[in-house]
């Protein structure tokens, strides 16, 4: 099942679904010339934020991941439009001892903000305003894009949060909504809308006070998360 929901502002005009993606000019691209933007993933431990960040760089599921300490660091390159933009994405750790000497690099210079919850953990959802609470305390600009993504939609039996309830949460932010599964397969093009969505948004999105993350502190920052945890990338 996927499912693509929009508030009423129309801040997301465009949101890519899998028909829309058979047609796309996106394409893969590997071209040393792109505009880098960071993006975060944020949402309790066990949600899915690895599976889904390696499903969007790596396209596949992986299966047993272990818990990321600190922050993994994954990157695609794509071409939209002809331009080439290369999405860092920052999957960051859900558990509190894993993350807490990090959290201030997670918020600097952030273009956008993807928060997970599991659609099967009602604890997960609730979690969510503590989240939003955290990024707000970062002093994020409000104009960083901000989506809600349920996870694990492929265990229909064990569904704990309904669309209507996380539509709900969704429209009192003003958030996009999205549910998907980083495990079905048949959801790999729907998790890849999910993150073309914010690409599209950010290209188009020329703010003056936009400004490029310091590949430096991200190449030492990866260096350093290397020496902890394996990198799946
Ligand atoms: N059924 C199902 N399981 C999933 C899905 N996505 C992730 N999982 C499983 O959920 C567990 C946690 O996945 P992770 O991606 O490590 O979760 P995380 O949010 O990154 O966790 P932390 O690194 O601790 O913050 C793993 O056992 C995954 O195999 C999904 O879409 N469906």
């Amino acid at each position: 099942m996927a499912i693509e929901n929009t508030t009423g502002s129309n801040e997301f005009a465009t949101i890519y679904t899998r028909e829309s993606l058979a047609n796309d000019s996106c394409q893969e691209y590997d071209g040393p010339q792109a505009r880098v933007f960071k993006i975060i993933v944020i949402g309790d431990s066990n949600v899915g934020k690895t599976c889904l960040t390696y499903r969007f760089c790596g396209g596949k599921f992986l299966s047993n991941p272990e818990a990321t300490i600190g922050v993994d660091f994954r990157e695609r390159t794509l071409q939209l439009d002809g331009e080439n933009i290369k999405l860092q994405i920052w999957d960051t750790a859900g558990q509190e001892r894993f993350r807490k000497s990090m959290v201030e690099h997670y918020y600097r210079n952030v273009h956008a903000i993807i928060f997970v919850y599991d659609v099967t953990s009602l604890a997960s959802f609730e979690s969510l305003p503590e989240w939003i609470e955290e990024c707000n305390h970062h002093s994020v600009p409000p104009m960083v894009p901000r989506i809600l993504v349920g996870n694990k939609c492929d265990l229909r039996e064990s569904r704990e949060v309904s669309t209507f309830l996380a539509q709900r949460l969704a429209d009192s932010y003003n958030f996009p909504l999205f549910e998907t599964s980083a495990r079905d397969l048949a959801e790999k093009e729907h998790v890849d809308a999910i993150f073309l969505t914010l690409a599209y948004r950010l290209k188009n999105h020329r703010p003056l006070r936009l400004k490029q993350p310091s590949e430096s502190n991200f190449i030492q920052l990866a260096a350093e998360q290397e020496e902890k945890t394996p990198c799946y990338c």
